[in-house]
């Protein structure tokens, strides 16, 4: 039997006691492939090795432009092996294989502009008060980066970090999602193949509660980057501090997406549907609380749901498949039962609420997009993250008002602002408390742009220059350039 192993310091390893765990294809069931199962001394292993080849200095100290150049390579390795690493990422996730591709152009896009960016900060000189002397700002890799993953992006949120931990100097051990490695796997061959040199890059498979804990408890690691749910990323804050590590957490949301009356309304409707059923709503930051001005509100929801009923679920391979399946059995579970939830707390189910009954979709892990109409704030089912195809919809007559539903959420990812008239819609962007505001749009999102969210969506930013900053500490250096004694003790 095949088994995908684990990277340390350069070797292919299986576990040491041979766990192994099976991957599941969530559209039917079947094992896609066998993946070595870590546990915490594989974790250990590959963070010693992260840690000598980060006190070695072999990486820190070459160039920036020779980083940046190895960067490059792997960025044209994942463009030549796109469509294996596409139908990978479509077997794993269940995701339609357009998804796929469009996420593995902007995997590359991201190493490219990480490679790009990984020589261009050279420092700053700053004015020093003090007479004779001079002062400079420089920015250096923080040390041995540990990065943890979900599965509903698994090479995307990969690419966040390893990009430009690795262009700043780092080393990096990193565990994938247990339910989707495949293509971390992949693309650990690929930086094999760039020439990466051993150590700098290693990679663990397994289980959050034990590899991916002791990658969090162990005293090497300088710096934890999450990308997961609110309920673990509270627990690595808390372990992270026995140790003062640095985090960086990219957590939930729970995402208003606001229509106002004077909006092209066509468009936001038909971006509604994106924003909420993409992915089946497996997405961090899903429009999953549509949020509509009380005059338009009975027309758009009534066509709303008369276009919901029509999305095609299927088989991600299927070219014609506009949704695919839950990640897992237990992650549906838990879809219906905020569905139950939404129900007793009094909301109206407009479309939805149900597994299909199609025969062909009774293998993979389906669920109906559904809609629910009488929110408010108050309810469980707006409030929580559902993450699945589950939209709520509350109402409004005045900006005010619309905002200070947005607001009502200790979320504080991503949302949007549909209207024509942009004095409005600026005003709206300015008072929402997110780390993303789209006017007239939902979802893009892109290398350049910072990625991140207030409240308790997390901390930091992903993504354009503060992305790569996150993995820096910043030293100021002092240069005297008169020394002469001070006789303070005389
Ligand atoms: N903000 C963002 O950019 C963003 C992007 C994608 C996903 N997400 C969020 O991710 C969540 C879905 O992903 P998930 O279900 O994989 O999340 P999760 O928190 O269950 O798991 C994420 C990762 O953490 C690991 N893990 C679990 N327990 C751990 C522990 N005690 N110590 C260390 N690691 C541990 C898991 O093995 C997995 O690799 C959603 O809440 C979604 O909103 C956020
Ligand atoms: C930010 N994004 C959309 C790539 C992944 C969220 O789950």
């Amino acid at each position: 039997m095949y088994i995908r192993r684990m990277f340390i310091n350069g070797e292919w390893i299986k576990s040491h006691n041979d766990r192994t765990r099976d991957i599941i294809n969530p559209f039917n069931q079947e094992v896609i492939a066998t993946a070595a199962e870590g546990d915490k001394a594989t974790a250990q292993e590959a963070v010693n090795a992260a840690r000598i080849a980060f006190d070695s200095g072999d990486w820190r100290n070459i160039s920036a432009t020779e980083r940046g150049k190895l960067i490059f390579k792997v960025a044209d390795f994942i463009e030549r092996d796109k469509e294996e690493l596409a139908e990978l990422e479509t077997l794993d996730t269940g995701k339609t294989i357009a998804e796929s591709r469009a996420d593995m152009d902007d995997i590359a896009g991201v190493f490219r502009y990480y490679a790009g960016l990984a020589d261009k900060d050279g420092g700053e000189v700053i004015e020093s008060p003090i007479p004779n002397s001079s002062s400079k700002v420089v920015r250096e890799p923080i040390g041995v980066c540990a990065q943890i993953t979900p599965w509903n992006y698994p090479l995307l949120q990969a690419s966040w970090k390893i990009a430009p931990a690795l262009a700043a100097g780092n080393t990096v051990v990193l565990k994938p999602s247990e339910i989707t490695p495949l293509t971390t796997i992949k693309v650990t061959e690929l930086i094999e193949e760039a020439g990466i040199p051993n150590g700098v890059f290693n990679l663990v498979l397994g289980a959050g509660d034990t590899v991916g804990q002791e990658l969090v408890d162990n005293k090497m690691v300088d710096l934890v980057s999450f990308t997961g749910g609110i309920h673990t990323g509270k627990k690595i804050m808390k372990a992270a501090a026995d140790s003062m590590k640095n985090i960086a957490l990219e957590l939930g949301g729970k995402n208003p997406n606001i229509v106002f009356a004077d909006a092209d309304l066509e468009t936001a409707l038909d971006q509604a549907l994106n924003a909420a059923y993409f992915h089946a709503g497996q997405v961090c930051c899903a429009g999953s609380r549509l949020i509509v001005e009380d005059k338009i509100h009975d027309s758009f929801v009534s066509q709303l749901a008369e276009r919901v009923k029509k999305i095609k679920l299927g088989n991600g391979f299927d070219e014609t498949t506009q949704s695919g399946p839950m990640i897992s059995a237990e992650h549906r579970e838990k879809v219906e039962s905020f569905v139950a939830i939404g129900k007793q707390e009094g909301a109206t189910l407009l479309a939805g609420g149900e597994r299909p009954d199609s025969p062909e979709l009774q293998k993979g892990f389906f669920y109906r997009p559904t809609i629910f109409t009488d929110c408010t704030t108050d309810m469980e089912i707006v409030q929580e993250e559902v993450f699945g195809p589950v939209l709520t919809v509350e109402r409004f007559t005045t900006k005010d008002e619309a905002i200070q539903l947005a607001n009502d959420s200790i979320y504080g990812l991503a949302g949007a602002v549909w209207t024509e008239n942009m004095l409005k819609a600026n005003h709206v962007a300015a008072e929402l408390r997110m780390g993303t505001v789209w006017i007239n749009d939902f979802h893009p999102y892109f290398a350049q742009a910072p990625w991140g969210g207030y409240k308790q969506s997390g901390i930091g930013r992903e993504l354009g220059k503060p992305g790569i900053e996150e993995y820096t500490e910043v030293k100021h250096i002092f240069l005297n350039t008169k020394p002469e004694p001070i006789y303070w003790f005389k």
